[in-house]
């Protein structure tokens, strides 16, 4: 059962923790670390450390999954002393999460600050990994690894992109967990930014409409997405972004999930599928944003489903289309459309 006591067990900590469901438990805990910079400051005493440089994660082979390892206080106080650097350092440090026994996570980069950036073939060879793009490390991360690396790389960008106030110019003071900054000339709180963005799956009852920029790996199509405007609602961002990237006018949106996307900047991805209006299938693709756009019959898109490896390898076997990889909102889309053509084809036997 979980219970939540209130203000009854409000003394030494923000809630008493031991009435909350594990879930409840640590949602409560790290909201209070977010809030209480002496309580975050302590856990960050026995915390693990995730390490970074210039944006990409400290990981290891295994096979053909990366691990990604971590590091205690005691260990990365070790790591910066054997490099010449303050254990101050770790001031920079954000919170990223925390275990069930709530053991605070945080991810520090390391070669972020050019004054004191760490040499990375050194630390690399030090803590047997490499810092490696998390773009490029994406298909071979597991969904929690990926999911927490993704958080961690957008914060970290954020705090790098935000040392100044936009209105005062002054340098801004990170929180210790690093959920917001403050300008101490006139405190303004800036708190880390997503950009909300749609992305639709077209169908037209049998078909489903891909994309590709230009910009892709050779072959690879996606869904069609687009930032959202200032002052539209994810309807209106979706009836826009259709019809100004393929011409078509779009009718019964249904949403179907959400991605937090770290690259190249902060997205929060709104997956929908929709359908284009009756009679309405010949596509004009806009080619200032796409390359290229069209329909791919079921058959088409459960073989691309079903190809394994990484892109490279894909784009050696010699199969036109190529999918977004597992991790991408756009790959759980097609796969649901996938799911339910097949369901329905086999319902109407
Ligand atoms: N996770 C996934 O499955 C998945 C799939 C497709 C796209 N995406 C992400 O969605 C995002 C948007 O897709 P898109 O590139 O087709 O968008 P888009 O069609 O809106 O085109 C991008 C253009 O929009 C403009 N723009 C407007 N607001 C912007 C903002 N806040 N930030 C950056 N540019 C802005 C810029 O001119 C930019 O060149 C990309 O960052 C991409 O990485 C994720
Ligand atoms: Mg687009």
């Amino acid at each position: 059962m979980s219970l939540y006591c209130g203000t009854v067990c409000r003394r030494k900590s923000f809630w008493c923790y031991r009435l909350l469901s594990t879930y409840v438990n640590k949602t409560r805990y790290l909201f209070e670390l977010k809030e209480d910079d002496e309580a975050c400051r302590k856990a960050r005493q026995a915390g693990v450390f995730y390490l970074f440089h210039d944006l990409a994660p400290l990981l290891q082979t295994s096979g053909r999954q990366y691990l990604v390892p971590r590091l205690s206080r005691a260990e990365l106080e070790r790591l910066l002393g054997k490099f010449g650097q303050d254990s101050q350092r770790i001031e920079d440090s954000v919170l990223i999460g925390c275990s069930n026994e709530r053991e605070a996570w945080f991810a520090l980069d390391l070669g972020l600050s050019s004054a004191s950036s760490i040499h990375k073939p050194e630390v690399e060879a030090e803590l047997g990994g490499s810092f490696i793009s998390l773009r490029r490390a994406v298909s071979q991360l597991s969904s929690m690894d990926s999911s927490l690396l993704f958080t961690a790389r957008a914060l970290l960008r954020w705090h790098d992109g935000h040392q100044f106030c936009s209105k005062s110019g002054q340098p801004t003071k990170k929180n210790v967990a690093g959920s917001k900054r403050v300008c101490p000339s006139n405190n303004i709180i800036y708190y880390p930014q997503m950009a909300p963005v749609v992305i639709t799956l077209v169908t037209d009852g049998a078909r489903c409409l891909l994309a590709r920029q230009s910009s892709f790996p050779k072959g690879l199509y996606s869904a069609l997405a687009g930032f959202c405007d200032i002052g539209e609602s994810v309807e209106e961002a979706i009836r826009r972004e259709v019809a100004e990237e393929v011409g078509l006018e779009v009718e019964n949106l249904q949403y179907s999930t959400s991605q937090h996307w770290p690259f190249p900047n902060s997205s929060l991805m709104i997956a929908c599928h929709a359908t284009v209006k009756p009679g309405q299938t010949e596509i004009q693709v806009n080619l200032r944003e796409l390359e290229a756009a069209a329909w791919f019959s079921l058959d088409e898109v459960a073989a691309a489903l079903m190809r394994k490896g990484s892109f490279i390898e894909q784009q050696s076997d010699g199969l036109p289309l190529l999918l977004p990889p597992k991790l991408a909102v756009a790959h759980h889309m097609i796969k649901t459309w996938v799911e339910t053509q097949t369901c329905s084809s086999l319902a109407a036997i």
